[in-house]
C-alpha cells in the first residue's frame, strides 16, 4: 500500500500510453428516502436546475472533462424528476435494483424498469442496504452485473464501519468488498463502472474522512484494481468519497489527485448547498 502523495486535481492522467482514459469529474446527489412529496421533489429539481455553473455539464456536453452531476431521487419521483432536470445536463439514476428480470418479487423494482423511465446509473452496495436491507456482497455483485448488462453504470458503494476503522483493517475490508462485488465483471466493463468509498462512520454523521486520508485509501483502492484487473484499469476507473461532504468540505476533496467526485447525501437535499458543492473550486 503506498499512500498517494500528489495532491495536484489530476483527473487528466500524465501517462504516456494512450490507452489509459481522463477521469471525468462526477458529483452524485443521492436523496435517499427524501423528500417527503413529489411536489417537494420537484422543488427541490427546479432549484437545482439554476445552480449549474460554467463547469458543469451542459445536455449533450462535448467536453469530456466537465462535471457529471446525478441525481438519484426516490423511484417514484424519478420520471418527473428527470423530466425537470434533463435539459440542464443533470442525470438521473435509481438508488437501487433487484438483480430479477420480473416475477413475484413484490415491492423489487427491476433494472429494466429504471433503465425506461431514463436513469443511466444505479447505486449498488449503499452501506444503507447493505445494513438495513441485508444486501450481501453475492446480491450486490449480481446487481451490478444486472447494472451493465442493462447498459446503465453502477455505482458500487464500498467502505469499512467504525468498528473495522478502528481495528486498522479498512484496507482489507474495502479490498474483499471489491474483490467480491467485481466478481465476472470484465476489463471492457468497468470503463462504465464508479466506485464510490464511503467509510460507515462518516455516513450522515458530520464526521468528515480527512481529504488525505480519503485519498491515500483511494490510492489503495487502485492498487486493488491492478491487481483485479491491470494498471489501465486501476487508473481509469472514476472513485468517489461519501460520508457528510459539505460546501466546506468538498474543495479539499477534490483538490486530491485520487479522488474524482463525491457521492453526497443530506448536503444534496439543499440546493444551495449542493450547488456550491458540484461547482467545487478548483485549485
Ligand atoms: O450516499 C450518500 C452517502 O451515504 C453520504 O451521505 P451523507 O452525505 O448524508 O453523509
Amino acid at each position: 500500500f503506498a499512500p498517494a502523495s500528489s495532491i495536484s486535481h489530476a483527473h487528466q492522467l500524465t501517462s504516456t500510453t494512450s490507452l489509459l482514459a481522463s477521469r471525468q469529474p462526477i458529483m452524485a446527489g443521492n436523496w435517499k428516502m427524501n423528500p417527503a412529496t413529489e411536489e417537494d421533489a420537484l422543488a427541490l429539481s427546479s432549484a437545482l436546475t439554476k445552480l449549474l455553473g460554467e463547469e458543469t455539464c451542459a445536455i449533450d456536453d462535448s467536453d469530456e472533462m466537465c462535471t457529471e452531476v446525478v441525481i438519484f431521487p426516490p423511484h417514484p419521483f424519478i420520471s418527473k424528476v428527470r423530466d425537470a432536470v434533463e435539459e440542464a445536463g443533470i442525470t438521473v439514476g435509481a438508488q437501487s435494483i433487484f438483480f430479477e428480470d420480473k416475477g413475484a418479487y413484490t415491492g423489487s423494482v427491476a433494472a429494466s424498469m429504471v433503465k425506461s423511465i431514463g436513469c443511466e446509473y444505479v447505486l449498488c452496495g449503499h452501506s444503507e442496504r447493505r445494513t438495513l436491507f441485508n444486501d450481501d456482497d453475492m446480491a450486490i455483485n449480481k446487481k451490478v452485473k444486472k447494472v451493465l448488462e442493462m447498459g446503465m453504470k453502477p455505482i458500487l458503494c464500498i467502505g469499512e464501519t467504525k468498528e473495522e476503522y478502528d481495528l486498522k483493517v479498512k484496507n482489507e475490508v474495502c479490498a474483499m468488498q471489491l474483490s467480491k462485488d467485481l466478481v465476472g465483471v470484465t476489463k471492457e466493463q468497468m470503463k462504465d463502472v464508479v466506485i464510490a468509498y464511503e467509510p460507515v462512520w462518516a455516513i450522515g454523521t458530520g464526521l468528515v474522512c480527512g481529504a488525505e486520508e480519503a485519498n491515500d485509501t483511494h490510492a489503495f483502492l487502485r492498487t486493488v484494481l491492478a491487481n483485479l484487473y491491470d494498471d489501465e484499469v486501476a487508473q481509469a476507473t472514476r472513485i468517489q468519497y461519501g460520508g457528510s461532504v459539505t460546501p466546506d468540505s468538498v474543495d479539499g476533496l477534490m483538490a486530491m489527485s485520487e479522488i474524482d467526485g463525491c457521492l453526497v447525501g443530506g448536503a444534496s437535499l439543499v440546493a444551495e448547498s449542493f450547488g456550491r458543492i458540484i461547482n467545487y473550486k478548483k485549485e
